[in-house]
Formats: C-alpha cells, sequence, structure tokens
C-alpha cells in the first residue's frame, strides 16, 4: 500500500510526457554506465561518478555562492518543506554549460527544455519533505507553468559530497532510499510509462544528521522552458 496518495489531478501533458519517458528509457537502458535502480513502479537510474571530484568542489563553490533559504513553489509552505539552502547556479557561466550539456546529452533532452540548474545545501537538521517534482496541475501556479514549458518531466540530480549521517532521497511509497554519494548522478521519471503522472516518484531528502549536503537539481520540461 502506497504510503503517499492523493486524488488525481489532471494530466493535459499525457501524450509528451509518454514520448519523453520513452526516449529517456530506451537511451538509458543501452547506456552500460546507467544502473537502473530494481524497482517496479517507477523508473529511476543512477550513473556513479558522473562528475568527477574536482569538479563537485567547482560546483560546491557555485552553490555556496548562490545558496539562500529555500522556495519552493507553493510560497505557503515555505520554509516548511524545504529547509535547506538554494539557489539557480548562472546559467551563462561556461563551466555550468558543460556539465548541464553533458546531463542533457545523457538523457537525449534538448537543451532549452531543461530548467536552470539549481543547488542546494543542507545543514544538519535540515531536509526537504516528501513531495512530487512534477507539478499540481489544480494548483494556481500552474496556468503560468503550462505556458512555459509545462509538466516537469524528468528529475536529474548529482550528489556533490559524501555525507557523514542522513541526507538520503528516500522514495516513501516504493522503499527506495538513496545515499548520497560524490559524483552520482540520479535520474527519474516522474511518469508512468504511460504517460501518467507517478505518485510513486514522491521523495524526500531526509534531515542531514552529520556533515553538510550539497546537491545540484536540474527539471527538464516537455517543451521548451522559460
Ligand atoms: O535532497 C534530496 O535528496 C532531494 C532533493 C529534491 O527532491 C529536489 O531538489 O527536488
Ligand atoms: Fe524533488
Amino acid at each position: 500500500m502506497s504510503l503517499y496518495q492523493y486524488p488525481p489531478c489532471p494530466n493535459p501533458d499525457k501524450v509528451a510526457l509518454l514520448r519523453v519517458g520513452a526516449h529517456v528509457r530506451r537511451r538509458l537502458s543501452a547506456d552500460p554506465l546507467a544502473e537502473k535502480v530494481p524497482v517496479e513502479t517507477a523508473e529511476i537510474w543512477a550513473i556513479p561518478e558522473f562528475v568527477s571530484p574536482a569538479e563537485c568542489e567547482q560546483l560546491i563553490a557555485m552553490v555556496d555562492r548562490t545558496a539562500r533559504p529555500s522556495d519552493t513553489l507553493d510560497h505557503g509552505y515555505e520554509g516548511v518543506w524545504r529547509t535547506s539552502y538554494s539557489g539557480d547556479v548562472d546559467r551563462d557561466d561556461s563551466f555550468v554549460k558543460m556539465i548541464e550539456r553533458r546531463i542533457d546529452d545523457l538523457l537525449g533532452i534538448p537543451h532549452e527544455n531543461g530548467e536552470t540548474m539549481q543547488g542546494q545545501r543542507y545543514e544538519p537538521g535540515q531536509e526537504f519533505k516528501p513531495h512530487m517534482d512534477w507539478f499540481w496541475t489544480k494548483a494556481p501556479y500552474w496556468k503560468v507553468e503550462a505556458k512555459r514549458g509545462g509538466q516537469r518531466c524528468i528529475t536529474a540530480m548529482i550528489y556533490l559530497n559524501d555525507v557523514e549521517e542522513g541526507g538520503q532521497t528516500e522514495f516513501p511509497n516504493i522503499g527506495v532510499s538513496i545515499p548520497p554519494q560524490r559524483g552520482a548522478l540520479i535520474v527519474w521519471n516522474n511518469a508512468a510509462p504511460d504517460g501518467s503522472l507517478n505518485q510513486d516518484t514522491i521523495h524526500a531528502g531526509t534531515p542531514v544528521i552529520r556533515g553538510v549536503k550539497y546537491i545540484i537539481t536540474k527539471w527538464y520540461r516537455v517543451r521548451k522552458w522559460g
């Protein structure tokens, strides 16, 4: 039985979600470096050592320059759902462009569909409570998001460091818990293979207990973003 279950919400981008999902699945299944997490009802892959330790250090320095208290789309929940520090990295920076391009190429998604990478830093006690990355289409923000790229189809996330204790990415509905590993890229399809919005992708960044956790997240839209 699922732990988190919401009533269904309208899914106007279903066909596009089906198409992107199939494309990414084809690509990652053929990639010997991509390891699929063995679960039935969600598509999650890990690519260890996707970025080098030196690149992680460079990204961490960028996160430290931009991170401010997090702000999720549901402003009413600000500081409740996500207590980490976050900020968009500079999308015009050539190093950022290179990392983004590598993720675009891995997935085979056009660069223009990707949102700017966002950095996050969690200190002890900070967390991101269970949520989905796909947009709740009944929420007021959807009117805006529908016109600037539509639904978030794919999430890509890079762990920039190992965390002494805590800070796993947990998918409570499917019993998956991924510990941060420096340089690893995690990718998941926010939709099911038929294009429906997948509630089994609900996930959390569990509280950091010891150490600090740095990540970079990149969300892809079904159409050109912005
Ligand atoms: O911190 C994590 O492991 C998860 C982050 C996350 O869910 C997000 O940025 O959307
Ligand atoms: Fe998320």
